[in-house]
């Protein structure tokens, strides 16, 4: 069992590096902290990065989670054990990715995992966000698989991760700390879902919402409240069909509260969005009357 203790970063490729760095500063906020001629990484809060663009493939490279210094050794050992192939990250790979050490595996849906110790972060100098969108953290992210009850039984079996939430078997947030979820796995083929920061208020969200509508932003999804995290979101797609969502309230899960994971009905109109319950029973549209 290898417990994680923290998201670490994404690292996404990107065929069009600086439109992904112009959007990442200028629509989704996030302080420039370095580009070279084919990188750039991007800070939210304490991490000295937790999301970084690599020219490439535009899909989605790896995702990764911290361990305690010191645990990586028996973690490999750990994946190795379990018919599991790991990857040693060389010196020049840890440089890349500002920490000591990581090793890399790929989880049931083919996603490239890594875990790091020894990641930088700045602790004491505040984030120079590129517009005040409200980030307070690098919230959550959600990868995808294309078996997400496999998926579950992977990240469950090997890791201190729990299920908060299932929403059919359709997508599973789970959670290694009080946050509701830190991960979600999502039907689909495989890839990264979405990468989701936390804001201050319900106000910053509809700030957000109005100000990506002025860019032309699309809008996936929102604004609404998931009945899962409680949280209030806005989903939206930035270049190369890269989602972003904003989120404010995620429910915290503290140890020992003997929570039941729920499973939400997918054939409800709010089981993804609580503020969409009016739609049940709503009868046939008052817009499409006969007159
Ligand atoms: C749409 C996805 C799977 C999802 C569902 C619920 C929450 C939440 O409760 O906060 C999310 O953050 C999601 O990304
Ligand atoms: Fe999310």
């Amino acid at each position: 069992m290898i417990t994680l203790t923290d998201l670490a970063y994404v690292r996404i490729g990107t065929q069009d590096l600086d439109t992904q760095a112009e959007f990442a500063q200028r629509i989704v906020g996030l302080e420039l902290v370095e580009k070279t001629a084919d990188t750039a990484y991007f800070r939210a809060d304490n991490r000295r990065h937790c999301v970084q663009f690599v020219t490439g493939e535009p899909r989605s490279l790896s995702s990764a989670f911290t361990v305690a210094d010191g645990d990586l050794p028996a973690a490999a050992d750990y994946l190795t054990g379990q018919g599991i192939e790991v990857h040693q990250g060389t010196a020049d790979e840890c440089a890349e990715r500002h920490v000591k050490e990581f090793i890399s595996f790929r989880d049931t849906g083919n996603n490239v995992v890594e875990l790091v110790s020894g990641q930088t972060h700045y602790e004491s100098r505040p984030v120079r966000f590129a517009r005040p969108a409200g980030i307070t953290e690098f919230g959550h992210l959600g990868l995808e698989a294309p078996d997400v009850v496999e998926a579950q039984k992977f990240w469950c079996g090997h890791f201190n991760i729990q299920v908060s939430d299932w929403i059919g078997t359709k997508a599973c947030l789970m959670r290694f700390d009080p946050v509701h979820h830190k991960l979600a796995v999502f039907d689909d083929n495989t890839g990264l879902g979405h990468v989701n920061f936390q804001v201050e208020s319900i106000d910053d969200i509809m700030r957000n919402y109005h100000f990506l509508q002025y860019h032309g932003v699309e809008i996936v999804m929102g604004p609404g409240r998931h009945p899962q995290s409680t949280a209030v979101f806005l989903y939206f797609h930035g270049p190369e069909d890269v989602t972003w969502e904003y989120s404010f309230g995620v429910r915290r899960i503290p140890e020992d509260s003997g929570w039941v994971p729920r499973h939400f009905d997918v054939s409800q109109p709010d089981f993804i969005d609580m503020w969409k319950g009016g739609l049940a029973g709503a009868g046939p549209k008052w817009s499409e009357r006969t007159l």
